[in-house]
């Protein structure tokens, strides 16, 4: 099994290109089951939570090519994929696809749209909490749709004549519950009002695509969603938009190790909360042309705490990688998780390196050391992984991350990037 080895102390200089984003992406290929024609998705990053919904979109019949040419994109690669499902074969997503992640559960919303039925296993995904899915089931069971769950799936079954547009409040923020209803309602008859929906920019991603596709969709980017149903969607070409994990982790890189840093291909408005942390931190950000500049020449890491919150709060996917960067701070830092109840595992591992932090309920409280030695670690789950490299980049000497498979389901070429930057990182083979 691989594992990243990271000898830490150096700087990050250079370009650090950014790849498209996996919580976009995999909505965005979910959604070319809607219609019979080709969705073509550019900017598609490769990662393993992509080739597997890749799989399980073939086993519902998409036919999918990926262009074999790589598009050069600056220093980085982005892919070009076309999805076409021109009969859906299989309504069933099968425990051993969908069991790997939480995301290839949301394929339930377009295959109960366009073919009344669906029956998809309870997902997995990231252990970093129950995750239930009872948003997904009232919020389809608000469009009409007749829900059963037996045998670990979930058995949806839309009235005859198909889904039927309906106003319904989400009383809790759920970014797949909204992709899911957003999905759904576009082929269903009449208008559907979605209330407290999130307003993540992958939301409003997928809405910008659905509406290439032919749909009515308004207020996406808000809490209110508006849908007015139509009977057909078409194909379209849409590019996937950056990936706002994968700028902040790197920003947070920088401002860990120090240095000058050019993410590239990446908009700051994504993540103004994250960065504004950052910049508290101790580090200068600026928007540039062509993406965002970090910079931090000396003056330490202050201590800052944060609270993780829906957007455009402080995202819980670039918490861990946080409170890597708040091991070295020169203070103590709390930091909040409100989104999950288990999503603190990285706290063990972080204190192999020497790391100080306690938690007391939902809060972590970081008292800053000097100096962080190298360790063998485990990596728990996607960004509890990468809060490891982070924290072996500033680490003395070297520090072994075991499990690499989590990181390898969201972070495209890491080791290459950062190597690139003057990191001492190695993805070794055993
Ligand atoms: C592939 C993808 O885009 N994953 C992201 C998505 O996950 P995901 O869409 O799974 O996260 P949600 O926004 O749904 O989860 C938010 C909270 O709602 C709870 N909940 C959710 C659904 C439900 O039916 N019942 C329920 O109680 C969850 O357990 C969690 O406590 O948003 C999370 C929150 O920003 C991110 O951390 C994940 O990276
Ligand atoms: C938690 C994550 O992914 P998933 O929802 O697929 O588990 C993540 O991207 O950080």
């Amino acid at each position: 099994m691989d594992r990243i080895r990271i000898v830490g102390g150096n700087e990050l200089k250079g370009i650090i290109p950014i790849s498209g984003a996996k919580n976009a992406a995999l909505p965005l290929m979910i959604a070319s089951l809607l219609t019979d024609d080709t969705l073509t998705l550019e900017n598609v990053p490769h990662l393993a939570d992509v080739e597997q919904l890749i799989r399980i979109l073939g086993n519902h019949g998409a036919d999918i090519s990926v262009n074999g040419r790589r598009e050069r994109q600056g220093e980085g690669y982005s892919r070009t994929i076309h999805f076409t499902s021109r009969n859906i074969v299989d309504t069933t997503a099968p425990y051993e696809l969908v069991s790997k992640m939480r995301a290839s559960f949301w394929v339930i919303g377009p295959l109960l749209a366009r073919e009344g039925k669906a029956r998809v296993s309870l997902p997995g995904g990231c252990a970093i909490g129950t995750r239930p899915v009872d948003l997904f089931i009232e919020a389809l069971a608000a469009l009409g749709a007749r829900i059963e769950i037996d045998g670990g799936y979930v058995e949806a079954t839309a009235p005859e004549g198909g889904l039927i547009g309906a106003r319904y409040t989400f009383p809790k923020v759920s970014v797949g519950a909204t992709h899911v209803m957003m999905m759904a309602a576009t082929l269903a008859r009449g208008t559907t009002v979605i209330g407290n929906a999130a307003r993540e920019p992958e939301v409003q991603d997928l809405a910008k695509c659905l509406n290439a596709m032919g749909a009515k969709i308004s207020g996406a980017g808000t809490s209110t969603i508006t849908i007015e149903g139509v009977t057909q969607l078409s194909g379209a070409r849409h590019r996937v938009l950056p990936d706002r994990i994968e700028t902040g982790t790197y920003a947070m890189a920088v401002a860990m190790t120090g240095g000058d840093v050019v993410l590239e291909g990446t908009d700051a408005a994504l993540l103004d909360t994250a960065l504004e942390a950052i910049r508290r931190s101790g580090a200068e950000i600026t928007a540039t042309e062509s993406g965002i500049r970090v910079v931090r020449n000396g003056g330490g890491i202050k201590p800052v705490d944060v609270v993780t919150d829906p957007f455009p709060g402080f995202p819980t996917d670039l918490q861990a990688q946080f409170m890597g960067l708040m091991t070295k701070s020169n203070g103590i830092s709390h930091i909040t998780e409100t989104i999950f109840e288990n999503r603190f595992m990285h706290v063990q591992e972080l204190a192999r390196l020497g790391a100080k932090i306690s938690l007391s309920g939902q809060t972590a409280k970081i008292e800053g050391v000097e100096r962080l030695r190298g360790a063998p670690v485990m990596a728990t789950d996607l960004r509890a992984s990468v809060s490891l490299v982070i924290a072996g980049l500033a680490a003395e000497g070297e520090t072994m991350v075991s499990r690499v498979y989590h990181l390898d389901r969201g972070f495209e070429r890491l080791e290459e990037k950062l190597t690139r930057c003057g990191a001492v990182v190695e993805r070794v083979s055993d």
